[in-house]
């Protein structure tokens, strides 16, 4: 196994808000990692991060060993789908991944056939022609998922990936990164789907209020927390108890 990313003592504010706190971990070849938390916990900007999105922040990444802060080279063996993707949606897909095959120094037949392949896959390869504006929300979601692993990268940074998309192609989906992983691929799923995070992680990481609380397999947390889901651990370790009190507070509101 491989250590292919590593995080030292990361913490990023944003004017005087303190969003990650101290965050460290590291991660092998061929894990998935489930990251999850609430709303506002600091998950995407620690993904922002390691992509090179957000470059001021204190504390140090490691990709494959090296520094990354300031660097570009490391983004060829990352992969990124990102929960709502800039698509340009004037292009057609097939432009779009042309672009994207140029980005990555894929040569334009190349990419537009490999994308074909894996558009096909989730059922959407007559779309290629059909301009993204066109397209509906789980295609959209289709095509950025084609385009995040384009380039054959070795960390996949998947976040909320399967917004929109068919039950027939999430199943396709989650037999995709199973066999990725077996393949050595690492995966960084960031969702609040907690059930498929469950199923599909090795190891969770969760983040409450810019600090990882929780770093270990789903079976050793699950065993720690004497908790049964990855819901009510969520549920339990971010302190929250009042789903039934704030439901009747919203259904009274509702009636009034
Ligand atoms: N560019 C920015 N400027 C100011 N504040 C920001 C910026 N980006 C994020 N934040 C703040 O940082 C905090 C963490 O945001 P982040 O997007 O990382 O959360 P998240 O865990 O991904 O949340 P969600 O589950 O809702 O996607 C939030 O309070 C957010 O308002």
């Amino acid at each position: 196994m491989t250590e292919v990313l590593r995080l030292e003592h990361v913490s990023k504010s944003f004017g005087n808000k303190e969003v990650l706190k101290d965050i460290n971990f590291h991660v092998n070849s061929g894990e998935i990692i489930g990251y999850i938390g609430s709303n506002g916990a600091g998950k995407s900007t620690t993904i922002k991060i390691i992509l090179g999105l957000i470059d001021d922040y204190e504390g140090d990444v490691y990709v494959f060993g090296d520094k990354v802060k300031g660097k570009t080279e490391y983004k060829r063996k990352i992969g990124y789908v990102p929960e709502v993707s800039d698509m340009y949606d004037n292009l057609t897909a097939k432009e779009y991944i042309d672009f994207i095959g140029m980005l990555y120094g894929i040569n334009s037949n190349a990419a537009v056939a490999k994308a074909a392949e894996m558009m096909g896959v989730f059922g959407i390869q007559g779309a290629m022609e059909g301009r993204i504006h066109t397209f509906s929300k789980g295609m959209r979601q289709k095509l950025s998922i084609v385009a995040g692993m384009l380039h054959n990268p070795d960390i996949l940074f998947l976040d909320e990936p399967l917004g929109g998309i068919d039950a027939n192609s999430v199943l396709v989906f989650k037999e995709i990164i199973q066999k990725l992983k077996n393949k050595g691929k690492t995966i960084f799923y960031s969702s609040h789907i907690l059930e498929v995070v469950e199923k599909l992680s090795d190891r969770i990481l969760l983040i409450n209020d810019g600090t990882i609380i929780i770093d270990g397999s789903v079976e050793e947390v699950m065993k720690k927390q004497s908790d049964t889901s990855l819901e009510s651990i969520f549920n339990d370790v971010t302190g929250f108890h009042d789903h039934e009190m704030l439901a009747d507070k919203f259904v009274d509101a509702f009636m009034n």
